[in-house]
């Protein structure tokens, strides 16, 4: 769970005294790394100016209203630096920057409210792209951001959009668990090294110590929280504990900075939820981050925080605020007779008071709002509906890219697939498949869960090894699904493999080697699966629902005069009978439609799933954000 405290914002250190000090210089932002980018932009530009200030043993020059000017080198590069200034207090809040005379590239890196935004240039990139209009200090809050931790899609979107976010000109952090689980994934944070000093949050009865790592990566701040409750054995969801992220974009100096008090949570699924809670329970109320604005993402609306009512009282939240996470189960869902049915439901608290929702498809935004797609809380979200918006998610183009990607035996191009055909003999070979590169090869890759219609595919298989194919899953999760594909496995040895266990590099194997990708989800948020299968040139066939429907456009032989158009297949409603079907049609066009085969594989590879064009829509949401005033009671 996030806890937090109420904090005085902690008064910042005088411009002069950490700029100039060797100490605070940003240590992991690389001036290497910063001078590759050709145009100043908001705060990376601010970055490198220190960096290059700092080489240059430039100064800061302080002015009586508490500007300051960085300088480097040559006076012609400064920067001024304005303080914010609380309207009450009259304390330094943040800072932002000040195009010096003469410098129009610059623009200001501080958070815009609505009111300022005609006034801000566009700024355009190195390559003359439009890059962004107005930017933020935007703090991500996730249990999961790859490649530091991931179990499944929240990981993959909150180690890429970041980064798509950061490119774009926006302050970027990321705060999530420092989890050491005592094996090699520990690694994965060995860059990262103590920031600030620990900060002491009231929960559980008492007062906790957190600590903050920190590393500069691709542009963005990656923040981790360090606290004894991570440092355990298993993965990120083996204990009830999660971020403590409130306090991050106060207290840490990153860069020589603080985010301050004007910044944009986004707020990823219930494990995050809890801040936009402690923002309205225990920051606003008292002037702090009054300022900011909080997005909830949901990416699966199944998990919900659901504890029982006495959780309350480890929260740190004031009574008071017991209604925005008090959730009562129906009579039904009671366990027995003296059940009361209470509970607190962190998610709840999350969709009452962020500022704004978003969900990864329009799809699925759609659907929540139903009785059947909304796990109970579709009322509440229908309420909501005038702040709720879906945007798909975007593939990560250096991780998931078939021309350059290392863990596959062979590159290919949509001008030249030969390379995929060498990954699925590859591929077959690896697995002790019969090498047959004509034979039809059908995957499946997923947590083995209800969502994902595993007990749909357990049902299909007699039925689908009957057909002349071969079909791998890779997966873990439920036990009696493990244990089905091991003994899948030992009764169909010709046609049938199940990798049991999460392993990425096999992920990318069977994405390239295979020609369908089997997804009959029972419900999907977006799903990653497809879009990466499509740019491999592997054909999807999905249950249609959520995000999968709004991806994958069905196959129409007929259109475009007999061309064709469609990138995979859908079916619905999802029954075993109709994922036969639309298999058995896709395999058959396998077979016997070469080119139509063709044209729907290369259909799928065009197609642009880009971050870039997701973080545009978000920043959209951005822009509405701080329109509205924020949630206050
Ligand atoms: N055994 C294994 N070995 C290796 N890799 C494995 C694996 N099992 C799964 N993965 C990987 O984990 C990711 C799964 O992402 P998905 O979006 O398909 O589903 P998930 O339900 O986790 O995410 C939720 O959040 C995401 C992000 O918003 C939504 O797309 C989705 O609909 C929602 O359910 C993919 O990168 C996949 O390759």
């Amino acid at each position: 769970m996030v806890m937090g405290t109420l904090r005085a914002p902690p008064p910042l250190h005088p411009c002069t005294s950490f700029l100039n000090s060797p100490e605070t210089t940003p240590k992991s932002c690389p001036a290497s790394f910063l001078r590759q980018r050709k145009t100043k932009i908001g705060y990376l530009a601010l970055r490198r100016s220190l960096a290059d200030g700092n080489k240059n043993k430039g100064g800061v020059r302080s002015s009586q209203d508490g500007s300051s000017t960085i300088q480097g080198g040559k006076k012609a590069e400064g920067f001024l630096l304005g303080a914010e200034r609380d309207a009450v207090s009259g304390s330094v809040v943040g800072f932002h920057l000040i195009s010096p005379p003469g410098d129009s590239d610059v623009i200001d890196s501080k958070d815009k409210l609505a009111t300022d935004r005609e006034e801000v240039a566009e700024v355009i990139g190195g390559e003359g792209k439009v890059l962004t209009r107005v930017t933020h200090s935007i703090v991500f809050v996730t249990a999961e951001a790859a490649p530091y931790s991931k179990t499944g899609g929240l990981g993959d979107v909150c180690g890429s959009l970041p980064i798509a976010l950061a490119a774009r000109g926006h302050r970027v952090m990321v705060v999530s668990p420092r989890y050491l689980h005592g094996g090699p994934s520990d690694k994965k944070f060995a860059g990262a090294s103590e920031v600030g000093s620990p900060t002491k949050i009231y929960c559980f009865g008492g007062e906790q110590e957190v600590g903050f790592f920190h590393e500069f990566r691709a542009g963005v701040d990656w923040v981790f929280v360090d606290h004894p409750s991570y440092h355990r054995p298993g993965n990120p969801y083996g204990d009830k504990f999660g971020a403590f992220a409130c306090e991050a974009p106060l207290v840490l100096p990153l860069g020589g900075f603080t985010y301050g008090e004007k910044c944009l949570f986004i707020v990823n699924d219930w494990h995050a939820g809890l801040v936009p809670v402690l923002l309205a329970a225990k920051y606003r109320p008292y002037g702090v981050y009054k300022d900011s604005r909080s997005i909830l993402v949901i990416h699966n609306l199944a998990h919900q925080g659901v504890e029982p009512a006495v959780t309350y009282n480890n929260l740190g939240l004031p009574l008071e605020w017991y209604g925005a996470v008090e959730w009562v189960f129906p009579t039904w869902a009671r366990t027995h007779a003296l059940d009361t049915g209470k509970a607190v439901n962190v998610l709840k608290g999350a969709i009452v008071t962020a500022d704004r929702i978003l969900t990864v498809s329009q799809g699925y935004a759609w659907e929540i709002t139903t009785a059947e797609g909304g796990n109970g809380l579709d009322e509440l979200l229908s309420s909501r509906k005038s702040v709720l918006n879906g945007i798909t998610n975007g593939v990560d183009a250096t991780e998931w890219n078939p021309s350059l990607d290392e863990h596959i035996p062979s590159n290919y191009t949509i001008h030249d697939l030969s390379g995929k055909v060498e990954c699925k003999i590859a591929l077959q070979k690896e697995l002790g498949l019969p090498i047959r590169p004509d034979c039809p090869l059908i995957g499946f890759i997923g947590r083995l869960d209800y969502q994902k219609g595993i007990d749909i595919i357990l049902s299909a298989t007699p039925e689908l090894m009957e057909e002349d194919v071969q079909f791998v899953m890779l997966g873990s999760g439920e036990r009696q699904y493990e244990d089905w594909m091991r003994v899948t496995e030992a009764h169909y040895r010709d046609k049938y493999r199940g990798w049991v266990g999460f392993d990425v590099p096999i992920s990318h194997r069977i994405t390239a080697g295979c020609d369908i990708l089997l997804m009959p989800s029972r419900f999907e948020p977006c799903g990653l699966n497809q879009l990466y299968a499509m740019r491999y040139g592997t054909v999807p066939v999905v249950h249609g629902t959520g995000g999968l429907r709004d991806t994958v456009e069905n196959f129409n032989p007929y259109a475009q005069e007999g061309l064709g158009e469609g990138t995979g297949w859908t079916f619905s409603p999802l029954s075993r009978e109709n994922l036969l079907a639309a298999l058995k049609i896709a395999i058959q066009t396998y077979r016997e439609h070469k080119s139509s085969w063709e044209g729907i594989m290369k259909r799928g590879m065009e197609k642009d799933c880009t971050w870039d064009k997701a973080a545009i829509k978000y920043e959209q949401v951005f822009e509405w954000a701080f329109i509205d005033p924020p949630y206050v009671i």
